[in-house]
């Protein structure tokens, strides 16, 4: 399908985990100067890009999730395409212990955090009646449990006594009970709530809470896994109030916004950023149930 004529609004990206060959300034390039942001999963995909923009606009950065191949990998990338410090640390949302000792480090070495986003999540097709007690408790913990964890070690180690912004990546799963997402909807609802929950617990200590939902986001694992291209392929997205899919760094300008003083009054807000997708799209039980088990025919 062609691109709608205003498509040409949209910002830079890269349809892989690599840096933008070019980036266009929408907001000033000091935005975050000599900040330090604690970014999970940042190692690929919608983490990647809020890592580079962010850096973009003067921060340093740890990009902390479970395959340290990778994160080493996208660090080098973001450092040479930005110039800042970008630090590679081995950390799994599900243990506390892991992301204690992420933090311990970054503080070590960066001196300082002034932001948090809690980006790591896990999700696949399934229909509740073939999900596993376990599979369901997994994405619970990673996105849910994951968020918890992580937001809470970052407030006791620096966040109460310096104040700070926490940026939650949400998604729009359970406003309307998305078909085959009952695990990762019901994560990211709580996670919703969680958002609010702690901006009123901890805004008297100068610790914004937001969250990010975005739709489908294209050049993402996400988008993949959840039958984003076929979806486009059968013009599916005609139906998008905006007419197609968001980019990275799209996102990226979203979570800039939440992170920085550009929202300095802004806290327990969700911010959709999905071109109206929740609002209009088909939620086609049926069609989705055919897509996952010709996937699973495909994939035997
Ligand atoms: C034709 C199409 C028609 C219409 C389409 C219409 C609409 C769609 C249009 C567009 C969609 C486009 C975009 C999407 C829009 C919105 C997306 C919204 C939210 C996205 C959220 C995301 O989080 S995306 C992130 C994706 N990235 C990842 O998931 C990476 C990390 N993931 C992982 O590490 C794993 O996948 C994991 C989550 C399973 C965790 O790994 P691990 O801890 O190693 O766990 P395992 O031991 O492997 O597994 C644990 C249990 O889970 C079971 N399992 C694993 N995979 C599956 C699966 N695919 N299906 C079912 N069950 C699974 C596993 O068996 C274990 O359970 P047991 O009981 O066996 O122990
Ligand atoms: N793509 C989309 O269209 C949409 C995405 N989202 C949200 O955006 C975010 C990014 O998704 P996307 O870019 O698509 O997917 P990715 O798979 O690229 O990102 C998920 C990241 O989470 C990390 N991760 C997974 N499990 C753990 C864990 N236990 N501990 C630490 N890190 C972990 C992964 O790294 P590693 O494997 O190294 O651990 C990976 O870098 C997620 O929160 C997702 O829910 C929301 C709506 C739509």
């Amino acid at each position: 399908m062609a691109e709608p004529q205003w498509a040409g609004n949209m910002p830079e990206d890269v349809d892989t985990d690599d840096c933008m060959t070019s980036y266009t300034h929408i907001y000033s390039p000091d935005l975050l100067k000599d900040q330090v942001a604690f970014i999970t999963g940042g190692g690929s995909g919608i983490g990647l890009r809020v890592a580079e923009v962010l850096m973009r606009h003067g921060c340093d950065t740890v990009i902390a999730s479970r395959n340290l191949e990778r994160l080493t990998e996208a660090a080098k990338k973001l450092t040479a395409a930005t110039g800042r410090h970008c630090l590679p640390l081995a950390t799994d949302v599900r243990q506390p212990q892991t992301i204690s000792a992420a933090v311990d480090e970054t503080l070590k070495e960066l001196g300082r955090i002034d932001i948090l986003i809690n980006n790591a999540a896990g999700n696949f097709l399934c229909p509740a009646s073939s999900l596993s007690f376990n599979a369901f408790k997994t994405v619970l913990e990673i996105d849910t449990m994951g968020t918890f964890n992580t937001s809470k070690v970052v407030y006791e180690k620096w966040f109460k006594d310096h104040g700070g912004a926490i940026v939650n990546i949400s998604a729009t799963l359970g406003y309307r009970g998305q078909a085959l997402q009952v695990h990762a909807g019901s994560a990211k609802a709580a996670n919703d709530a969680m958002t609010k929950h702690l901006a009123v617990e901890w805004g008297p200590s100068g610790v914004r809470v937001n969250a990010l939902a975005p739709g489908p986001i294209s050049g993402t694992e996400g988008f993949r896994r959840l039958g984003g291209n076929t979806a486009q392929a059968m013009g599916a997205f005609s139906s998008i109030p905006l007419q197609r899919a968001g980019n990275k760094t799209e996102m990226a300008h979203g979570v800039l916004f939440l992170a920085s003083r550009a929202s300095s009054y802004v806290t327990g807000h969700i911010m959709v950023a999905d071109g109206g997708s929740w609002l209009t799209s088909a939620n086609d039980v049926s069609k989705l149930l055919g897509y996952w088990s010709d996937e699973l025919k495909r994939d035997k």
